[in-house]
């Protein structure tokens, strides 16, 4: 997969470089660009921005500055996206989604905000999506191009080293909170490991962590509850 991020701080962007992203490029997994908006400005001044019209505070990034960057970078089967507080929630199905694509664009918009025509033109060639990481205001778009590259990346296979430790996280296939881990010692100050996942009997602790992903998603996103596949339920699952 190409994945193309396009930003006035191309350097808010070097953290892709490391971990399990760094090593998805490496290895050629993700081939990953991260381009300066102001490569295609006009001017000395190298300007991305201007008043917006009808007044109000703050500068808005200009069509042309943008619609150049993104003729440039776009191949046909691009899907642009661009992180907004006005846009759809991202979510791990989205992830998903976006997994399955040739090339993704991740336009970092800043200020109040990119010029409302260059979503119109693109949506116009091909697909076009807005996207919010949730209801609270970040300065621009480059922390949820950090979110969505990881999140993207580390479904691509041969990514991750276990495709297994995909299914069972937090919003993961099961579509559930993830069960409380633990590991040594078994005692620490005076908090004990759970005796189940000490007994070896495999049955029982798949059971108690599948009553755990049940219970915490009952108590903290019940939202998620209502949206599960009951065809995923057991009998013993209707129970807790
Ligand atoms: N607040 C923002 C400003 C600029 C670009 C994205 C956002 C955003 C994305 N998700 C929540 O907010």
């Amino acid at each position: 997969m190409r994945v193309d991020v396009v930003s006035i701080f191309p350097e808010y962007l070097a953290a892709l470089d490391l971990s399990l992203v760094g090593k998805a490029r490496t290895s050629g997994l993700l081939d990953l660009h991260v381009h300066d908006l102001r490569d295609w400005t006009d001017d000395r001044h190298r300007t991305v921005d201007d008043t917006p019209f009808g007044g109000g505070a703050g500068m808005v990034m200009r069509p042309d500055v943008w619609g150049r960057a993104l003729d440039d970078v776009m191949t046909p089967d691009a899907h642009l996206l661009v992180p907004s507080p006005a846009g759809r929630p991202f979510t791990q199905r989205m992830a998903e989604e976006l997994a399955g694509e040739q090339q993704l664009v991740v336009a970092c918009g800043r200020y109040e905000g990119i010029d409302a025509r260059v979503v119109e033109h693109y949506a116009g060639r091909g697909r076009v999506t807005e996207l919010s990481l949730g209801d609270y205001v970040l300065n621009g778009g480059e922390v949820a191009a950090l979110v969505v590259v990881e999140a993207v990346a580390r479904l691509l296979p041969g990514v991750v080293g276990n495709p297994a430790s995909l299914v069972e996280e937090s919003h993961g296939a099961a579509g559930l909170l993830e069960y409380p881990v633990y590991t040594k010692p078994a005692s620490w100050l005076e908090h004990d490991v759970p005796d189940v996942l000490l007994s070896g009997h495999h049955a029982r602790i798949e059971r108690w962590r599948r009553d755990q992903a049940l219970e915490r998603t009952a108590r903290r996103r019940p939202d998620l509850l209502t949206a599960l596949d009951p065809a995923t339920l057991d009998r013993h699952d209707l129970e807790v």
